[in-house]
């Protein structure tokens, strides 16, 4: 195979020192065998454990005070988490009060599963198996060993034999020490698992499990971390599913897995790993953990969520579950974050508001004409992968407005802010002063700063035309016409204008005083309803060459129509004040 680069393709050597490093598959070859992954779909959540409180603590800069672990804890309770684990007590203090807490309180509950973690050394064993008595529930004692070559030779300097051993001799006294505890049941982790050679990780699991006993009554869970994120993820999925294939008692073992996130694709690897046979994933609520993480266990729940698939896990209001884990852990959860970042539900470019908009507006017609709540239909909105209001966020952070934004974008925030609901063709015209504004100011414009906006540009005060007065008369026995109270630039004059209506009355008496506009279109919507009902006009008008649109607001049609011509009036008068050639803000006819 060739390795020239295609003439497309004008990337250079970079330079910097990639031969020092190895791929996987010269480390660590996987047996060949059938692969069935690529092939399978998810359709069912797995089971969850956090280890928030164990992997995620032992990777702060300040690991969580017994406060904060227990707001955790209480957090992943009433999430939903039947299995957690809740520290490594045998090395802290801290570690060790919090199970005792738990052992001495109700704060477990007895369907929910404590583990604890442990290394395979006996002194340590003994005192992770003192501080898990008396707990009430289920307890999964887990004890780990590295396997992977790099750490036999350099931490635990031992050959493959030894590590066997010493594996062994942690089972043994995990078995001995808490064999007899009514309701404990084990784990074991072949620490870096991914990046040791599958037949040894092979041999150990089952040396394990035939140790352990694992039975269906009492299965073991084989936990096979990732322990340093190492190669794409297809080969862990390839891993994953030749040690489902080929353990030993495999009925009687849960097949879990562990995946950290030093290439950002710690998901992946879960994901494509629960194809391939695993039915248990440790990982932190919002990926918190050593270096770049454990993997996310909240994207992993609600991408399965975004597929139909019910995660048993509630992050329906996912708001607060990040305030817990923000200040347990003291780390910001990052505004692009999956699901939970504070922008991941926001469009501000114009043609993804411009979608969403109408996403929107299609769920509620067809919701309006099956008469059911939006909230019952399949979502389907385009852009948005899932519906925030699931997570307990409302719809207000979804379409946000800066220079970016188009014509959508700003109406629909318009119309959020203040119920106005711009005609089309306006949207395009009040779209341009948006973007001249957030050119000018930078940032953001809310939706107060764009009712204002529509208030100066469209329905101006000032220009010196104000209507004092109208009303209407119908004589039985002579025609029927409209008096105009209408002042000018300082000069009032009221006058008759028989046979018309009231808009064309006052556009004849704008035009007597050398304000000539003529009305292209004039539409109305009602805001609010009952006695607080109020109407608004939108005013598409011509003039001098010009077009433009002009908002009138009134307690009734008739009055919200005059002011709109009035409006439409000034920001000609103030238009030619500011430039004799053009009308303000208004648009050239072609
Ligand atoms: C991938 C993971 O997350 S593994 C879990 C990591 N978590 C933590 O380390 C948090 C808590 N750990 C601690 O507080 C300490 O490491 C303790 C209390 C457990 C042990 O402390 P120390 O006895 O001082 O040992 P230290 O941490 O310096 O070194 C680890 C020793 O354990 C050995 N070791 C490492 N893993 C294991 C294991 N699974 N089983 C037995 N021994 C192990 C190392 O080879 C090293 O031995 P050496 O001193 O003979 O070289
Ligand atoms: C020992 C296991 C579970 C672990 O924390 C890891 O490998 O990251």
């Amino acid at each position: 195979m060739t390795t020239t680069a295609p003439w497309w393709d004008r990337q250079l050597p970079s330079g910097m020192p990639s031969h020092r490093y190895r791929a996987v598959h010269d480390r660590v070859a996987l047996p060949s065998g059938p692969r069935s992954w690529p092939d399978a779909r998810l359709t069912a959540a797995p089971l969850w454990v956090p280890v928030d409180l164990r992997d995620g603590n032992q990777a702060l800069p300040e690991p969580m005070d017994p406060e904060r672990k227990r707001r955790m804890f209480e957090l992943l309770v009433a999430m939903g988490y039947k299995e957690v684990e809740v520290g490594y007590p045998s090395a802290s203090q801290t570690d060790f009060d919090f199970v005792r807490l738990l052992a001495g309180s109700e704060l477990a509950p007895p369907d929910v599963t404590v583990s604890v973690f442990t290394a395979a050394r006996r002194d340590l064993v003994e005192r992770t198996v003192e501080s898990v008595r008396g707990l009430r529930g289920d307890v999964l004692i887990h004890l780990y060993v590295a396997t992977a070559p790099l750490w036999r030779r350099l931490v635990l300097r031992r050959s493959r034999q030894e590590v066997l051993e010493l594996v062994l001799a942690g089972a043994r006294d995990v078995l001995e020490l808490a064999g007899d505890l009514p309701r404990a049941r084990f784990q074991f982790s072949p620490e870096v698992f991914n990046l040791t050679e599958p037949e040894f990780a092979l041999e150990v699991c089952d040396r394990v499990t035939a140790l352990w006993e694992a039975s269906t009554d009492r299965p073991v869970v084989l936990n096979l971390p990732v322990t340093v994120e190492a190669a794409t993820p297809n080969v862990y999925a390839d891993q994953i599913e030749w040690m489902h294939r080929s353990l030993a008692r495999r009925e009687a073992v849960i097949l879990s897995v562990h995946p950290h996130n030093d290439r950002g694709t710690g998901v992946a690897c879960a994901e494509l790993a629960l194809l391939a046979g695993a039915q248990r994933v440790e990982g932190c609520v919002f990926g918190n953990g050593e270096r770049t993480g454990n993997v996310d266990l909240a994207t992993l729940a609600l991408n399965l969520h975004a597929q139909g698939v019910d995660p048993r896990v509630d992050f329906s209001d996912i708001d607060a579950v990040r305030r817990t884990v923000e200040e347990c852990t003291g780390i910001a959860v990052h505004e692009r974050h999956p699901y939970v970042g504070s922008l991941v539900h926001s469009a501000f470019s114009g043609t993804h508001q411009d979608a969403i908009a109408k996403g929107f507006a299609a769920l509620r017609e067809e919701a309006r004409a099956a008469g059911v709540d939006p909230r019952e239909l399949a979502w389907e909105v385009p852009y948005l992968p899932v519906d925030p209001a699931d997570l307990g966020r409302s719809y207000d952070a979804v379409v946000r407005v800066n220079s970016q934004s188009g014509k959508g974008g700003a109406a629909y925030l318009l119309r959020g802010a203040t119920g106005i609901e711009l005609p089309r063709a306006m949207q395009v015209d009040y779209a341009r002063h948006v973007q001249r504004l957030a050119d000018d100011e930078g940032g953001e414009v809310d939706g107060e700063r764009l009712a204002r906006l529509l208030h100066e540009v469209y329905a101006p005060e000032g220009g010196g035309v104000v209507l004092h007065g109208w009303h209407d008369e119908h004589p039985l026995d002579g025609a029927a016409s409209v008096t105009v109270d209408l002042a000018v630039e300082g000069e009032r004059r009221t006058r008759a204008f028989p046979g018309a209506g009231p808009v064309e009355a006052l556009v004849l008496a704008l035009a007597e005083r050398g304000v000539a506009l003529e009305v292209r279109s004039l539409a109305q919507q009602s805001l609010g309803a009952g006695s607080a009902a109020r109407a608004v006009s939108f005013l598409e008008y011509a003039a001098a060459g010009t077009a433009g649109w002009a908002l009138g607001l009134d307690s009734s049609t008739t009055g919200a129509n005059l002011a709109a011509v009035v409006s439409a009036a000034r920001r000609l008068v103030l238009g030619r004040a500011a430039s004799p050639a053009t009308c303000a803000s208004g648009s050239r006819l072609r």
